[in-house]
């Protein structure tokens, strides 16, 4: 049962955590996934490849040319050769045999004939004698030097060489590297599958403009976090709004779990009579809470739970309500784990020292993560700039959220420190594309 509301705590009863002890908390409990084998380019990006690949074959397979040109012998020096014979790229035949004062047109990619050790490129020939159009001989005018202008064979990859290392993250380079050496099936580790669930009878999905009900709110949480997991790779289930009813939450949260790896709901965390989300976790699904509230601003409610459901283990990221504390969490938390359960070896965001652009009139308690976006450093300094996006940094206004690539990382008041200047230089995570 959930205690009536005149009796509930006035104080929380969750120890709050510092940021380092609970983001080690979320590393540990995040776990790499299992295998599973991926057989179409389309289905491999984004995965962290589980296995080595090494070339089977050389690449090239055959000596190439690196020019349009003439395939000759170096020991013929300069001077006029013979056109006897011509190979162009996909020529598969071997027929042509170069011998003394011959040479044989080849084109860029192609297979250089038996006998010949250089090839001369067009612009160093001058054509001697034509026939119907055709080159019956040429002249060479820089004698060639040995092996010039050839790929030998393997001289790109050698047969067996390790070409992409287990845990590398398959992107468009990778996709070219397996298809060139004739892999179109390779072993990944799964990424986990995101849940996202909003909570709170106030919220709605479907009120037309100007048509509002009064003390209702848009969701906006849920469609950003969607967007969110999904622009980084991720499939990213809706899974709706539960109302403040505990059986609404718990059937909900059920549902998602199901069919999810990681949960990710909004709201209901903190103090309210109607945050549910705590109570239903520990109390009615068994799982363990391992963090109800954390010192950072915005998101002191955070909440981490995990929880064997069907036989497998489930993360429950239940983040604050408050749009601003929703989006920064997730970053902070949620982003992190899903790529150490894909697998990435850092799935940690890259940290810049940035120089401020504005003042911070007053630290909070709490270390602040502020929304700001990254700017060339100014002629004369290497440290790149952070410009705030706005100086209206409220956990509740959503558009301080617009643009930003970078969340700084305001270090709280101290007894010697209670405010920072434009220029001073802090620690920045990257969030978006620089
Ligand atoms: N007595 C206390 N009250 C509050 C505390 C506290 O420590 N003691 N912490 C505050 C902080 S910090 C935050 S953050 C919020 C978080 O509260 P909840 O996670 O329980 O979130 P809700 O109360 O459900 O909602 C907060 C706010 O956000 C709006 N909201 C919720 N969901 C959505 C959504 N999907 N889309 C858009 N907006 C949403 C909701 O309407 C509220 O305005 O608690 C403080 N209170
Ligand atoms: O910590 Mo709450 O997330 O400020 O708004």
């Amino acid at each position: 049962m959930v205690e009536p509301v005149a009796s509930r705590r006035r104080e929380s009863p969750w120890p709050l955590l510092s940021m380092d002890e609970s983001l080690a908390i979320v590393a540990r409990e995040s776990p790499v996934l299992e295998t599973l084998t991926c057989s179409t380019w389309g289905s491999m990006i984004g995965h962290i490849i589980a296995e080595d690949v090494h070339a089977a074959e050389p690449h090239p397979a055959f000596p190439a040319s690196i020019k349009d040109g003439y395939a000759v012998i170096t020991s013929d020096g300069g001077g006029i050769r013979h056109v006897v014979g011509v190979t162009t790229a996909g020529h598969t035949g071997g027929s042509i045999e170069l011998q003394p004062s011959t040479c044989a047109r080849v084109s860029t990619g192609s297979f250089v004939p038996l006998g010949a050790d250089a090839v001369v490129q067009v612009e160093d020939t001058k054509l001697v004698e034509q026939k119907d159009g055709e080159e019956i001989s040429i002249e060479i005018t820089i004698p060639p030097t040995l092996g010039q202008d050839i790929r030998p064979i393997g001289s790109d990859i050698a047969q067996g060489e390790l070409v992409i290392p287990k845990g590398c993250l398959i992107g468009s380079s990778e996709i070219g590297i397996l298809a060139s050496v004739g892999r179109t099936s390779v072993s990944v580790i799964r990424k986990p599958k995101i849940g996202v669930l909003s909570t709170g009878n106030e919220v709605v999905d479907d009120a037309p403009i100007n048509e509002l009900p009064f003390g209702k709110v848009r969701d906006s949480n849920r469609p950003e976090l969607l967007a969110l997991f999904a622009s980084l790779g991720y499939e990213a289930l809706n899974c709706g709004i539960a109302t403040d009813e505990l059986a609404d939450t718990k059937n909900k949260l059920m549902a998602a779990l199901q069919s999810c790896d990681v949960i990710v709901s909004s709201g209901g965390v903190s103090m309210g009579e109607k945050d549910l989300l705590k109570y239903v976790l520990e109390k009615e699904l068994n799982f363990t809470i391992h963090f109800g509230r954390v010192m950072m601003k915005p998101g002191k409610p955070t909440t981490f739970a995990t929880g064997m459901y069907e036989g497998r283990k489930k993360l429950v990221f239940a983040l604050p309500g408050n749009p601003v504390s929703a989006w920064v969490t997730a970053h902070i938390y949620v982003v992190p784990s899903i790529r150490r359960m894909s697998g990435h070896s850092m799935p940690d965001a890259t940290i810049l020292r940035v120089k401020l652009t504005s003042d911070v009139k007053k630290l909070d308690p709490r270390p602040e993560y502020m929304r700001a976006w990254l700017s060339s450093p100014p002629a004369g300094s290497d440290i790149p700039l952070a410009v705030m996006t706005g100086s209206n940094q409220m956990s509740s206004r959503l558009t301080s959220t617009r643009g930003a690539n970078l969340l700084l990382k305001i270090p709280p008041k101290s007894a010697n420190v209670t405010s920072l200047k434009t220029g001073d230089v802090v620690d920045a995570m990257v969030i978006g594309a620089l």
